[in-house]
This record gives structure tokens, C-alpha cells and sequence, in this order.
């Protein structure tokens, strides 16, 4: 890259000519493309550049923070406007152990450009590591923190936005901010969770946890959902026995194969995906995990006897393995490398990600095998109960509000992830719009009062439905971005507010 002359006139000095790869994301639906990049060196250099942006009176520039992009609809994009790419921070990864007998926590400071594998391989050294992941972990810590961040260890432990104590924060108008629970606390709730809406992560300190040495890792399948769905409430009702827990819809054979690379498991006596009279079925599949710490007086397979007695799965398909604790919660890097391999990993990928309240998963999973091709559906189908106390209610992600039944049943959530993958071979822009206009449409009917369902990583075509979506936290999450980016120059991909000029203010 040449430096080229930056759009303001006064910016930090490491400003580049943007590359094409800056208008990509893993979504490859929207291809939004920045003027110029900024490659900053420190969190000055941030701060430097909004300060700058702020205070130019005529400027409609915008400024997204790149992480990984891993996004699907453009949310680190920024049209005509400046990307940051995250990463050309230094990680500069500081791990603290606690000490015997000191009070508080192991923790990890870490540089927001950072990916969640290098926090994995440097606490590690340390048999220390976070306690709350993602599935895959070449995602940044600023991008899942300004999500959620969930997985299998989310019932347990809370989202990863549970599990920060401190962030350094460049908001808006360019300040840089050390917040926490107890210090410029409303900037801290407000950009956990808050769609990079209210400032850049430049730094945040996460909870660490003693780090198992294996993963003793088991899957059950089941033929009736109530019976897959009451073992998966039974599992996160055992947190002192279950470290992890998911669950999967397994539409056709292929997608099962797909989703086992990395179990490393003979499922050569699976059920059959024919039934005698020649129609499809569909299976639903438990995982979860129990880690063991080797160096603690607990026989794991005694464990896991005494969580699978309890259970209802399909008999005899229940199969487990035995792997490290890293190898476990990098899995997804295995199926990447697969789908790379068949050049199947950069293609379009309409994800639809939804938190459903535990009253409406039967009627949402009914309208979704309604709305999508059983037969040709590729990639996998999350669905996997959460616990609403483990969520900070201050924070700016948005959770189902629970309609009716008992305070028990109120305290539950599942995440469905559909994560559907489309090869341009068989899928034409025509077809990606099709299931792009199917995923608007189970979203509208999941969100009426009867299922009750939020987008999670959420995307909306207008300013009405963004209001629908926050529903009575919207007034909270508008006065936040007045306080802290009230000119809106903050990830304009999100496509929730617009730029506006100081002079109008
Ligand atoms: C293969 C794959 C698997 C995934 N698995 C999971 C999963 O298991 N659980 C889960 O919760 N999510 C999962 N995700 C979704 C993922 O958490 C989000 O897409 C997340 O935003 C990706 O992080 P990123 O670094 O790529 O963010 P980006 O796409 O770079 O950015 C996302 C948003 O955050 C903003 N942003 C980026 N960095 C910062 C920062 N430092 N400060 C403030 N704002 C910032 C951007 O401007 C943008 O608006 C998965 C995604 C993929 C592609």
C-alpha cells in the first residue's frame, strides 16, 4: 500500500489507499468500499483520528473498526469512509495469576485487534484461559465483545461480555477511556454488546479460570425434539457436572458429515435419514463436553455415566472422545480447513442467528423446517438453551422478552443459529437473495408477540425496525450514542443511525 493523501487533512500519519479486501466480510453479501484505512499503531493514533473527525465542522467521514470481518452484512464496513484495521496493534498480551493466597482473579489484558486462538495459546502457558468462547476463535475480541460472544460454556459462565472486567474505549469524539463496573460504568455496559456503536475497544481485561488439560466430548442423537430439548434444559440445570453444552438440528446426511470432522468418532452406525416409507427425517444431536483437570480427584468418566443415565437420546447412538482441552475449542478451525479445501469457505453465507424464548422454540422450529429445503439445506443448524441471569442487564445486548409462563421457564433462552453456507456453483444471486428474503421473513414471524424471538448479530433493513428490535431499551441505547458519538461517525455498517455535520448540532 502507498500512502496516500488522507480525506481530512490533519489525521494520523499511517493513513492508506484502501484495499478490496476492506469492502469483503465472511458474509459476501455486502461489498461497501472504504476511501482509505488506518493501520494504527496505538490507541493515540485512534483517538488522534476521531478527535480530528469530531471537531471538523463540515466532515461527513465515517469510521469502522475492523476485527477479523467476520461479519455477514457489512457491520465493519464503512462506504467512503475509513476502516480501522484492528490488528495492526500489537496484541500485547499480559496475563495475571492470581496469586494463592490473593484475593480477586486471574486475568488477561489484551489489545482489542487481538484474536481470541492468540489469548487461547498465551494464558495457556500460564494453565490459565478464559472461561466463555465462541465457537471459532479467529474472531477478534473487540468484534465479539461488541456482539456477546456465546457458545457451549455460555449457560455456565455467561456471555463473553459477562466475563470482562475492565475496557479501554475511544469513543466518538475521540477520548480514551478506562471503564469498568465501577468506573465510567455506563460506557462500559453500553459498548458491551453495543454494535460498535459508542466507541473502539482498544484493550480489554478477561476473567481467566484454571484450564483443563482434556475434554471429554459427547454426542447423543434423538429422533423427537420435546426429548432433545428437555435433556439439553436437564444439562444446563448441572453446571457442576456439565462444562459445555449445544445441540444441533441435523437436516440431511451431508450435514452431519460436515459438522463431524472434528469428532474424532466412527459414526458409521448412524440412523437413517430415510424412513421405510421413503421420506426424509430429521435428527436432533446433544453435545456436550466435561473437562477434565487431570490434576483433580474426579474420575470424568463417572461424570459423564452419571450425566448420559439421566438422559433420553435415540439408544444406541451415543458416542464420546477424548481430546485436548485446545484441540476442543479449536474444532471449527478443522472444519475450515475442510471447506477451504473444497473451496467452500469464501462463499456467500446468509446466516440468521436468533435468540428464541423458551415458549416459542417448538413454534420456531416448526417455522423454520417449514421455510427451508430439508434435502439441500448446507451448513450446520445450532440450537442450544441459555440461562438469562448469566447476562448483565445494563449491557446493550438485546434478549427475548419471556411472554408469559412461569419465573422458571422466563429464566431460558436457546440460541438458533442457521448457518447456512451457498456455493455460487448451485446458488445464483438470485438464489442468495431468495434465502436472504426467507431469513427476513422468519425473522418478521418470529418476532411477533407470540414466539417473541431478537435477532442476535442483528441486521435490519430500517430505522423502525432497529427501534422494534432494542423495544423499550431503544430510548437507552439512543441516549448512549448522544454521550458517546453523537456525531455518528461509528460503525456506519450497522446501518442503525446516520452521519450527521457538527454544524447541525
Ligand atoms: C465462522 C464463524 C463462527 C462464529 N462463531 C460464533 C460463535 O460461536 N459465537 C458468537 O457469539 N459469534 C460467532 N460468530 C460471529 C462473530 O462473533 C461476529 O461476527 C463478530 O463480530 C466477529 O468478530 P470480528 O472480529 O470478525 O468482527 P468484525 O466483523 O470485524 O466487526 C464486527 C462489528 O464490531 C465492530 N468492531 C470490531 N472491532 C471492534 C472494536 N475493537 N471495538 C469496537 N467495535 C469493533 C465493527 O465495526 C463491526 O460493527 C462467528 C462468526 C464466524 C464467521
Amino acid at each position: 500500500c502507498k500512502f496516500i493523501q488522507s480525506p481530512i487533512d490533519f489525521g494520523p500519519p499511517n493513513m492508506l489507499q484502501a484495499k478490496n479486501t476492506l469492502s469483503l466480510d465472511f458474509g459476501r453479501i455486502i461489498f461497501d468500499s472504504p476511501s482509505a484505512v488506518l493501520r494504527p499503531q496505538s490507541p493515540e493514533d485512534i483517538s488522534l483520528l476521531l478527535t480530528s473527525l469530531f471537531a471538523s465542522s463540515f466532515s461527513k467521514v465515517t469510521v469502522a473498526a475492523r476485527g477479523a470481518g467476520h461479519s455477514i452484512r457489512g457491520q465493519a464496513q464503512a462506504l467512503d469512509g475509513i476502516v480501522i484495521e484492528m490488528d495492526s496493534i500489537p496484541s500485547n498480551i499480559y496475563i495475571h495469576k492470581r496469586g494463592h493466597d490473593e484475593e480477586g482473579f486471574s486475568y488477561a489484558d489484551v489489545s482489542g485487534g487481538a484474536m481470541w486462538i492468540e489469548l487461547l495459546e498465551e494464558s495457556l502457558k500460564f494453565g490459565l484461559s478464559p472461561r466463555s468462547w465462541t465457537d471459532y476463535l479467529y474472531l477478534s475480541i473487540g468484534g465479539t465483545l461488541s456482539n456477546g460472544g456465546i457458545s457451549g460454556q455460555t449457560f455456565k459462565h455467561g456471555p463473553q461480555i459477562s466475563n470482562v472486567l475492565q475496557l479501554d474505549v475511544v469513543t466518538g469524539k475521540g477520548d480514551l477511556i478506562t471503564c469498568s463496573p465501577t468506573k465510567s460504568s455506563e460506557l462500559f455496559y453500553a459498548v458491551l454488546g453495543g454494535l460498535g456503536q459508542f466507541g473502539i475497544i482498544t484493550r480489554a481485561r478477561i476473567l481467566l479460570q484454571e484450564a483443563p488439560q482434556k475434554v471429554k466430548w459427547v454426542r447423543a442423537f434423538y429422533d423427537d425434539f420435546d426429548a432433545f430439548t428437555m435433556d439439553q434444559e436437564l444439562l444446563i440445570s448441572m453446571p457442576d457436572l456439565v462444562d459445555y453444552l449445544e445441540g444441533f438440528i441435523i437436516p440431511n446426511e451431508p450435514s452431519l458429515l460436515s459438522s463431524s470432522i472434528a469428532f474424532p468418532a466412527h459414526l458409521d452406525s448412524m440412523p437413517p435419514f430415510l424412513s421405510e416409507g421413503g421420506s426424509s427425517k430429521v435428527y436432533y444431536c446433544i453435545e456436550f463436553a466435561v473437562y477434565d483437570f487431570q490434576v483433580r480427584d474426579t474420575n470424568v468418566e463417572q461424570v459423564v455415566e452419571k450425566i448420559t443415565s439421566q438422559m433420553s437420546y435415540k439408544a444406541p447412538f451415543i458416542y464420546s472422545v477424548e481430546v485436548s482441552y485446545f484441540d476442543f475449542l479449536n474444532r471449527v478451525s478443522m472444519e475450515e480447513i475442510s471447506l477451504r479445501s473444497r473451496g467452500l469457505w469464501e462463499v456467500p453465507h446468509p446466516w440468521l442467528n436468533m435468540f428464541v424464548p423458551k415458549s416459542g422454540i417448538k413454534e420456531f422450529k416448526c417455522l423454520l423446517m417449514d421455510n427451508i429445503a430439508v434435502n439441500e439445506f448446507e451448513g450446520p443448524i445450532l440450537i442450544y438453551p441459555l440461562l438469562r441471569d448469566k447476562w448483565h442487564t445494563n449491557t446493550s445486548i438485546v434478549l427475548p422478552q419471556a411472554s408469559t409462563c412461569s419465573e422458571e421457564d422466563e429464566q431460558v433462552f436457546y440460541i438458533v443459529g442457521v448457518l447456512q453456507s451457498t456455493n455460487p456453483a448451485s446458488c445464483s444471486a438470485q438464489c442468495l437473495d431468495g434465502i436472504l428474503r426467507r431469513n427476513r421473513r422468519i425473522v418478521e414471524a418470529a418476532s411477533t408477540e407470540k414466539i417473541g424471538a431478537k435477532q442476535y448479530l442483528p441486521h435490519h433493513p430500517s430505522l423502525m425496525h432497529w427501534h422494534n428490535h432494542f423495544g423499550r431499551h431503544w430510548n437507552r441505547f439512543v441516549a448512549h450514542k448522544n454521550l458517546f458519538d453523537p456525531l455518528g461517525i461509528l460503525a456506519p455498517g450497522q446501518g442503525i443511525f446516520s452521519r450527521i455535520h457538527a454544524s447541525t448540532l
